[in-house]
């Protein structure tokens, strides 16, 4: 089976311990019969066989020594069974610590199309309760699995040794156990699956409100969200208890069946000792036994339930294993190459899934110099900046930098060419200094305190009680909106990168520090293609180039002044800018 490969596979390293582990449970489990069996042999000699009374007087030293023997086995069963936990528990730890780096690993490796569709509750529960199932079914499930097999089956033997039809009369009710098991297996799994999928829900609904707190706050959606989560929380118990409760309807059954094996011994067993066909010790043999054919019955309904969970977790836990992302990054990149930062984009189209969202566009841009994006919401500059990191792939057509696709550079190379600060700012749980410095943790401290002043972030953060080193609140809380933007803008700079982008960077900053800014990035000491989304013209007037973007098409390209003459887009949003007269203005000078 798939499941038990892939748990096979997993195992590497540890497969040898755990073998011993499973071999030590066999051990363990087949040495239950030796004290009924010492048990069956002192009521026979000395309690209730002909002469016990005389064996008593005169076989001392026997009877101390098969009591001692139980003792002693129930010692080395102890101790086997301590080490064989011991076993399970470090192999099955290993496997989760081994599997839940691979799956990191694996999450931080996919593209951006792959979180785009998954939700972060959703891959949060995957690398959490879903892996500790697998960890359970390791450690719990398959040593209660293994060890009540080889109980039940140890058992029957001995049984069949002592007295075969008394044997059968006790398996008469194994094939009945077996179909309701059965039964119960094919109706809950289903039930697994779906509770499996709530829980996910209600994780994915936890973090968003969680990590959206502030706007959650701002909107006072506090009463919707916490309905939004008690309905979740209810799906999940309703889900939890109706899997709970299916166990209800076939407990009984497996109860009353657990409970004829006893009602069976003392019957058929009691005719058969006073038919004197077996002796009262191999009577109380039996007796001694019997939960070994009973109690996996009782643990049948958890083991089945567990296994149902195991199913749905690694299932989940597959989907991200075997997950291979479109956008491959093999981090091949020995020496890493410095761009001249040329770039060219030939006929590109792209479309998330089936929407087109850039239509044939064209354009380049020169190592060095500074093109402005600008349009309305929605219209593509985001979409269209994505495409030079690699972020997603053209649907059609070619980005180039430095001449040569994207698609055939290495991807650790390209990025750390590209300097990004993105629209959505996110700082990390980090000090100041660590932030600025995240694309290189051992950038000197001037460096640091150099690009926050180019990004006007220096005054702000001295200001902080511990300057560089306070540390920010998760996603930046502490800062305000202008002042995450300039630490980011500072991160990117700070990795000298030959191209530059950036997404709305100073859009929450007032004029005044925006102008500080653009100066900066106009004097940068290394070379730098710059490529600025914005929607103020206080920003895009000083680029080399400015494009306009509406519904994924170039509308007008050129410097300010060309497009001022142009009176188009570009102009009317001057106008609405610059010139405070609004709409009526533009139709005065005969635009719509
Ligand atoms: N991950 C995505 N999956 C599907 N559609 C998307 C995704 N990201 C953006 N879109 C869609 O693509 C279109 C362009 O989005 P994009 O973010 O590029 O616009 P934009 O010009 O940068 O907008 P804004 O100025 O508001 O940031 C929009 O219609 C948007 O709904």
């Amino acid at each position: 089976m798939f499941q038990f490969k892939w748990l096979w596979h997993n195992l590497k390293g540890d497969r040898v311990k755990y073998i011993i582990a499973l071999f030590l449970s066999v051990v363990g489990s087949s040495l239950t019969i030796i004290n009924p069996y010492i048990g069956q042999r002192i009521v026979d000699h000395f309690i209730a066989g002909d002469g016990a009374a005389q064996h008593l007087s005169t076989e001392r030293g026997l009877l101390i020594g098969l009591v001692l023997g139980m003792v002693g086995f129930s010692l080395l069963r102890t101790s086997l069974s301590y080490f064989t936990t011991l076993m399970y528990e470090r192999t099955s730890q290993n496997i989760l610590f081994r599997v839940r780096v691979y799956l990191y690993n694996k999450i931080q490796g996919q593209d951006m199309r792959y979180y785009d569709r998954n939700r972060t509750g959703d891959l949060m529960t995957k690398m959490t309760g879903d892996l500790e199932m697998v960890r359970h079914s390791l450690a719990w499930i398959i040593k209660t699995i293994i060890e009540s097999l080889t109980v039940f089956a140890a058992a029957v033997v001995y049984f069949f040794f002592i007295d075969a039809e008394l044997t059968l009369w006790l398996l008469v009710l194994s094939p009945p156990i077996c179909i309701v098991a059965f039964i119960f297996a094919r109706r809950v799994r289903p039930m697994y699956v779906d509770l499996r999928e709530k829980l996910s829900q209600l994780n994915t609904t936890t973090q968003e409100n969680i990590a959206g707190n502030r706007v959650v706050k701002a909107f006072a959606r506090e009463d919707f969200e916490i309905e939004k989560f008690t309905e979740k929380n209810v799906n999940y118990s309703k889900a939890n208890k109706a899997a709970a409760l299916v166990w209800l309807d076939y407990f009984p059954y497996l109860e009353i069946f657990s409970q004829a094996f006893l009602v069976i011994l003392v019957l058929v067993g009691g005719l058969f000792v006073m038919d004197e066909r077996i002796t009262f010790g191999e009577f109380s043999a039996f007796s001694a036994l019997i939960w070994g054919l009973s109690n996996p019955m009782r643990t049948i309904g958890i083991v089945i339930n567990d296994i149902q969970r195991f199913f749905a977790s690694l299932s989940k836990i597959i989907e991200v294993y075997y997950a291979s992302p479109d956008i491959v990054n093999e981090h091949n990149a020995v020496a890493k190459k410095r761009y001249h930062g040329y770039i060219k984009f030939e006929n590109v189209s792209f479309k998330y899934d089936s929407t087109t969202v850039l239509e044939n566009i064209n354009f380049s841009v020169d190592p060095g110099e500074t093109i402005a994006i600008m349009g309305a919401t929605g219209s593509g500059k985001t979409t269209l900046i994505n495409l030079i990191p690699r972020f997603y792939d053209v649907s059609r057509g070619r980005v180039l930098v430095d001449g040569i696709d994207v698609r055939k550079l290495e991807l650790d190379e390209l990025r750390s060419n590209i300097g990004v600060a993105t629209q959505d700012v996110l700082l990390f749980s980090d000090t100041i200094d660590g932030n600025i410095a995240f694309g290189d943790p051992d950038m000197p401290e001037e460096d640091v305190t150099k690009f926050a002043k180019l990004a006007a972030a220096h005054d702000f953060i001295r200001k902080m009680p511990e300057s560089y080193n306070t540390i920010v609140g998760e996603r930046g809380v502490g800062l305000s909106g202008g002042q995450k933007q300039r630490i980011a803008l500072a991160r990117a700079i700070a990795v000298q990168p030959p191209i530059l982008i950036l997404d709305d960077t100073t859009s929450a900053v007032d004029l005044e520090t925006e102008e500080h800014i653009q100066k900066s990035l106009r004097e940068l000491e290394f070379p730098c293609t710059k490529i600025i989304i914005a929607q103020r013209v206080s920003t895009t007037a000083k680029a080399d180039r400015i494009l306009i973007i509406e519904g994924g098409r170039i509308i007008e390209e050129g410097t300010h002044a060309e497009l001022l003459e142009k009176r188009g887009y570009y102009y009317d949003v001057f106008m609405l800018q610059n010139e405070g007269i609004g709409r009526e203005a533009m139709m005065k000078y005969g635009k719509k």
